[in-house]
């Protein structure tokens, strides 16, 4: 076994930590100039501290390169870019990325309320599910949101229906699964046939649902959905599956007469969790290859191109934030073949960030209030959770005078911890923390034992 040591944060957007991470000359890590070791003791650890200029720049970054590559002059019809708000909404998230030009994609009644409070207008929010409840399609329409991708043949007259007694059109859109395999582990793809999302191309639920869509007044087809899956580095997936969309636009415009003026290609970028993962392609490249896939299909198709969205999540909000937590117990234990792992067990674990645990996802940590110059050890991050499964990091070289009440920082955790967190064993859930110029504001506070115990009504 030989671990590696997280990397020094470099400032670089292809690191595993934000671009305003650094190391102090005292040697403690700071976000945005807030020095980790403050942070701790204003806020308390553990703590999920976002980096604001470093999520609002990833997110721009994604609008102008979709707006570029598919503007007019490129010979394309417009491009929208939706945050998937799955990854992690709070109201100043959804405020930060809607002022960089973002809309906001909502898969509940609860992401749904969260962009309405942030002050987001309906048709800057589309809301997603495969199983919308009546609540959240009234809620949607009563707001006058841009879409709802439609999920099933089942929900098509349940959405009609609503529609036509709230006495307005449904703009939707039909989820496509066009059958790419794609994403890192097989309960984040989602575009293959045997799982829960979309309308099947190859079965023709896809065709039927826009068949039946068109025939419904009360619902107005704007376009057609695509999302392959999650963490993905490789850009092949995506082109395929636009073609494959692209092409049923095509033959349904053929048939009959109606040509969706849109099509979504979903989200799915893939991030950086540790130094072994491949960089993955930056927005620029990735808007200039759909761009490029999108042009060449139309023009073979003879169809006029459509306006294009996208929706990413991990990838505007993943590497802007950092999870921090205080050591506890640091335990040696006795490998059967030699060796010696340190378990470093801190004060939070599977009830803040479940991807290890669900997906085996890798992570890296680091020594946030100190810098050491003692040699290595072989660590394994574990939470404080009666579970031996609740590892935060599989395999990590931390220093050998690692110990309990030093802050460790675990980046790239800004998508899918908070969102995913739960109160297992009863332990509240930490606080959102947004870092800029040297300072830290509460975005979403910790839950206490008081909230955690005002549920418990019974007797
Ligand atoms: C429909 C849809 N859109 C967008 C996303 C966002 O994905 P990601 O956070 O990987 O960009 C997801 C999650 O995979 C999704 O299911
Ligand atoms: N929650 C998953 C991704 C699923 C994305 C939503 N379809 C993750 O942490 O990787």
């Amino acid at each position: 076994m030989s671990s590696t040591p997280a990397p020094e944060p470099d400032g670089a957007t292809t690191g595993v930590w934000s671009t305003g991470v650094a190391r102090s000359a005292g040697g403690a890590l700071a976000v945005a100039g807030a020095d980790l070791r403050e942070v701790a003791a204003e806020h308390g650890t553990p703590a999920y501290v976002l980096d604001e200029a470093d999520l609002r720049r990833r997110a721009r970054g994604f609008t102008e390169a979709f707006t570029d590559a598919f503007s007019a002059d490129a010979g394309l019809a417009g491009a929208d870019v939706y945050y998937a708000g799955k990854a992690f909404l709070s109201v100043a998230v959804a405020r930060w990325v809607h002022e960089e030009g973002l809309r906001v994609d909502a898969s509940t009644a609860g992401e749904l309320a969260v962009a309405l409070r942030a002050g987001l207008p309906g048709e800057a929010i589309g809301l997603h599910g495969n199983n919308k409840s009546d609540a959240e399609i009234s809620t949607a329409l009563e707001h006058g949101v841009g879409r709802i991708v439609v999920d099933s043949l089942a929900e098509i007259p349940r959405v009609a229906g609503i529609a036509a007694r709230a006495g307005v059109r449904a703009p939707v859109m039909v989820r496509v699964t066009t059958g790419v395999h794609a994403g890192g582990h097989q309960f984040i793809a989602t575009a293959h046939e045997d799982q829960k999302f979309g309308l099947s191309l190859a079965s023709g639920a896809a065709r039927k649902a826009v068949e039946e869509i068109l025939a419904t007044d009360a619902l107005d087809l704007i376009g057609l959905h695509s999302h392959i899956g999650s963490q993905i580095l490789d850009l092949d997936g995506f082109a395929v599956a636009a073609r494959a969309v692209l092409r049923l636009r095509a033959e349904v415009a053929q048939a009959t007469g109606h040509l969706m003026p849109e099509v979504d290609l979903g989200g799915g970028y893939g991030i950086r969790y540790t130094d072994a993962d491949d960089v993955p392609p930056a927005p620029d490249e990735i808007a200039g290859r759909l761009a490029a896939v999108v042009r060449e299909t139309c023009q073979e198709l003879g169809s006029p191109p459509p306006r294009v969205s996208i929706e990413p999540g991990r990838s505007v909000v993943g590497p802007a934030g950092l999870t921090l937590y205080t050591v506890g117990t640091v335990k040696d234990v006795a490998l059967d073949g030699g060796g010696v792992r340190t378990y470093v067990s801190v004060d939070g674990g599977m009830s803040d960030n479940i991807r290890p645990a669900l997906y085996g996802a890798a992570y890296t940590a680091a020594l946030a209030n100190r810098s050491s110059d003692a040699g290595t050890v072989d660590a394994r991050v574990v939470g404080k959770h009666c579970e031996s499964g609740d590892i935060v990091v599989h395999d990590v070289a931390l220093p050998a005078d690692v110990r309990a009440g030093d802050l460790l920082a675990v980046p790239a955790t800004g998508a899918y911890g908070r969102s995913m967190a739960s109160t297992y064993n009863l332990v509240p859930r930490p606080p959102v923390l947004a870092a800029a110029d040297g300072r830290t504001r509460v975005l979403v506070r910790r839950e206490t034992l008081e909230d955690v115990l005002g549920l418990d009504v019974g007797t």
